[in-house]
């Protein structure tokens, strides 16, 4: 795959990491990418187990062409070092680090991972999930070149802001949108957050179609029975594949003429839909490579 940035993150699923069940399932499942958690899904008292469990799922591997990450305990937290010793020791695809809130903490964990000899192929996913880390989306996400991916923590940002779950996410909106504009200005992947009701799978795909219109790559799942239509809803359909290619033949051919632009379909088509058209069938490309 020639751009990293393109690798298909449809579809990314957290599981327990304390679930050696849920760890071995994983390896089944048509994600794009792997969560194993360390924060939220498990216990205190079980921490130090779940980070020994995650790192030697990693080292055994078996997870294909699945990207592979560990999510650690947050900056602050009394786990947060060890898991970060343990998570550079592993090598995993990337450490993903919750309520990041600032470029300073970012240049922190960038040190901390060097000090502990990580590997370079081990990225920086950055969860943001607070207030203060949308208004400060921009300097997060420009404060280092191994921070790839920004994952939205909406049920943290929910709680934060007081605010209630409803349809359509009126009230995150705002923060969805400047974590948004901070990715996309910074050249990074940006994940939409994760839908709770696991058995409401309408309400899920509505949501998953309102995070593709967004802009998001691929949303954060919490159950399997989410990937499947997940896949289906963040890749580019046949019919936008076809359009894609339809635009790219017309514009090639209107330019070979002397025009820089042309209509298909009786809509105008400039350099930047052919921009966006390639981006489409780019996008398409990396999928399939990754079904092969
Ligand atoms: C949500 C769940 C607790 C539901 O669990 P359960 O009722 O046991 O589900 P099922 O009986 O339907 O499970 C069927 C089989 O699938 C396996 N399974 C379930 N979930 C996963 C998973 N995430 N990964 C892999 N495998 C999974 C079960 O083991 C069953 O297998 P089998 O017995 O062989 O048939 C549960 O789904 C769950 O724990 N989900 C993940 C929860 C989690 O990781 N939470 C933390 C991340 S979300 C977050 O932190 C939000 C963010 O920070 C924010 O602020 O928004
Ligand atoms: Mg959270």
């Amino acid at each position: 795959m020639t751009d990293p940035m393109l690798r298909p993150r449809r579809s990314v699923l957290y599981m327990p990491g304390a679930n050696e069940r849920a760890l071995e399932k994983a390896k089944t499942l048509p994600a794009d990418a792997l969560i194993l958690d360390l924060e939220d899904s498990v216990a205190p008292d079980a921490k130090a187990e779940g980070r020994e469990r995650v790192c030697e799922a990693v080292a055994n591997g078996g997870y294909g062409k699945r990207e592979l990450t560990i999510r650690v305990n947050g900056l602050g937290t009394q786990w947060h070092a060890d898991d970060l010793r343990a998570v550079a020791k592993a090598g995993p695809d990337a450490v993903v680090v919750p309520k990041v809130n600032s470029a300073t903490e970012v240049h922190a964990i960038e040190r901390a991972l060097e000090a502990a000899g990580a590997p370079d192929h081990t990225a920086i996913w950055a969860m943001v999930e607070t207030p203060i880390a949308m208004l400060r989306a921009h300097e997060i996400a420009a404060a280092s070149d191994r921070l790839t991916v920004f994952v939205m923590g909406t049920n943290d940002l929910a709680k934060e802001l007081h605010a209630e779950h409803v349809p359509g996410r009126a009230p995150l909106l705002g923060g969805l949108s400047l974590a948004l504009l901070a990715a996309r200005a910074t050249g990074k992947v940006i994940l939409d957050g994760v839908y709770n009701d696991v058995k409401d799978l309408d309400g899920f795909a509505e949501e998953c179609v309102q995070g593709r219109q967004f802009g998001f790559d691929g949303k954060t799942l919490i159950h399997p029975g989410q990937i499947g239509p997940c896949n289906e809803i963040f890749a580019p359909s046949e019919a936008a594949v076809a359009q894609s290619r339809k635009i790219i033949e017309a514009f090639e051919e209107a330019a070979a003429e002397g025009r820089g632009v042309v209509t298909v379909d009786g809509r105008m088509i400039e350099n930047l839909h052919v921009d966006n058209a390639r981006r489409i069938l780019a996008v398409a490309a990396a999928i399939d490579e990754l079904g092969s």
